[in-house]
């Protein structure tokens, strides 16, 4: 059986995602019930479509604005969500993100995010603009593929140290509809191999000239009836383990700057589309995010490549001020801008950097001309129940009707978000007292326990009010 060897892959390390970055995935996970605008086929909002709750006429509009991202005939304009806190501006631009489809890129950025000490602010904005455009990068590689039938390391005493003991190399085999193929591999594809978790039975790939290794899925002679996991299963590759295949990488704009900014050498995508330009970098500027476009324009133009627009969500946005916007309004205008939407719980308000300029949600007039407008309005007590409905099921939790109500009256005398935020904390205080199910006396408490912005905002005043008597 004739025995291969391959190199292992020297691309990029991915970094594991920054604080920041988590902190953006948690804010995310409050929407996870948020599956997509819920519109029927001829736009209309559905009671509790994908999980949202009311604000038809918003969804409804929302609805639109996707017809015209799909369409390409939003760009260089913006959205803006306008309307009072908790009434769903997030959700509706998660729903957008999630109607375009999930290999469109989404970002969401709080625009008091950009006054940061060390980056500039029209830095961040461009940084999340690039974010926000996706690349789909095509190519055929040759590549072993199958479903792995054996995994075999072997140890040699290690050369270094004299003492314990290393991996000197690997065997594996794949296995695909047409036979078997035995590979004997470098110790780096091995790692590689680990990292992915992957073990027998799954399908994988591994590329022949950089050794990375890409798990497809388990293979569906694994399947049985009753697994929890949510695996996916994939049917025994066809054709020869040893093959050219299409491969697909979706990536960024900013993942390309970085990776020229630090070019690191090596044959993988991330590496060779990371030496475009050439010269040593230090930072991504302006000047090597247009080297950058313009190589990726060429890619476009022999169609390896396809820009996708995403969509890069401005919460907050009030709180830009005038040197943003004056660069937001350049950057619409550009030929790779993402879709922009913005929210904003302001009304009339000063533009943020002037003296005494006020305008609509604090926004200049030149770039709120370019924007559709969409409202959110209040829930009503109802609503509210059925959100807090909807949040439970999402969150494993069990609420009694009482509780239920007594949330609803929570939401309704303070605001949406509050209500939601005593669900967990009642869950807790039911499993304190060895319940499953979360009943009034366990909202009463969180009621006490926690308090919303007037309560909490009211007791120091009297307090202040009371010490200076
Ligand atoms: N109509 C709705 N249906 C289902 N869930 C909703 C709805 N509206 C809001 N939510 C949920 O309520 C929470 C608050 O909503 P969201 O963050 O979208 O409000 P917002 O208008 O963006 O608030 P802010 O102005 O403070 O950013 C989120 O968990 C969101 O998923």
């Amino acid at each position: 059986m004739k025995v291969t060897t391959l190199q292992p892959s020297t691309g990029p390390a991915h970094h594991s995602s920054a604080p920041a970055e988590q902190a953006r995935q948690l804010r995310v996970a409050s929407h996870s019930h948020i599956k997509g605008l819920g519109l029927s086929e001829t736009g209309e909002a559905l009671s509790t479509g994908s999980g949202f709750i009311g604000q038809a006429q918003a969804r409804e509009a929302c609805g639109v604005v996707v017809d015209l991202i799909r369409l390409r005939k939003f760009s260089g304009r913006g959205l803006l969500l306008a309307g009072p806190p908790g009434t769903g501006k997030t959700a509706l631009a998660m729903a957008i993100s999630h109607e375009l489809g999930t290999k469109v890129p989404f970002r969401i950025l709080v625009a008091s995010e950009v006054y940061s000490a060390e980056v500039k602010k029209t830095e961040v904005l461009a940084e999340n603009f690039r974010r926000a455009i996706g690349i789909r990068v095509k190519e055929t590689k040759e590549v072993y593929e199958g479903e792995l039938t054996e995994l075999t390391p072997t140890e040699a005493p290690n050369p270094l140290s004299g003492y314990g003991k290393t991996i000197s190399h690997v065997v594996i085999g794949l296995k695909t509809v047409k036979g078997t193929k035995q590979l004997r591999l470098d110790p780096g594809v091995y790692e590689a191999i680990m990292k992915e978790r992957i073990v027998v039975g799954d399908v994988v790939y591994i590329e022949q000239n950089t050794g990375a290794v890409k798990r497809v899925g388990r293979s569906d002679a694994y399947a049985t009836e009753f697994d929890l996991e949510s695996e996916t299963y994939v049917p025994l590759p066809k054709g020869d383990v040893h093959k050219r295949k299409e491969l697909v990488q979706d990536l960024n704009l900013h993942d390309l700057d970085a990776a020229n900014a630090r070019p690191q050498g090596g044959q993988d995508i991330m590496s060779v589309m990371g030496q475009l330009v050439k010269g040593r970098r230090t930072e991504v500027t302006d000047k090597l995010r247009a080297e950058v476009n313009k190589v990726v324009k060429g890619y476009v133009d022999q169609g390896v490549a396809e820009i996708v627009p995403g969509v890069l969500f401005i919460d907050e946005v009030h709180m830009l001020d005038i040197e943003c916007f004056s660069y937001l309004s350049r950057a619409l205008e550009s030929p790779m801008a993402p879709h922009v939407i913005f929210a904003t719980n302001r009304g009339v308000t000063l533009v943020r950097g002037t003296d005494d300029i006020t305008s609509a949600h604090g926004m200049p007039s030149d770039l709120l001309d370019r924007c559709l407008i969409v409202k959110t309005e209040p829930y009503s007590r109802n609503e509210i129940k059925r959100v807090l409905e909807v949040r439970a099921v999402v969150e494993g939790l069990s609420v009694s009707e009482e509780a239920l109500d007594k949330l609803a009256d929570e939401g309704n005398n303070s605001s949406l978000r509050y209500a939601l935020q005593l669900l967990s904390p009642a869950a807790i205080l039911a499993g304190v007292a060895g319940r499953t199910e979360i009943l009034p006396e366990d909202v009463s408490e969180t009621h006490d326990l926690f308090l919303d912005a007037k309560r909490s905002a009211r007791g120091l005043e009297d307090w202040g009010n009371a010490t200076t008597n």
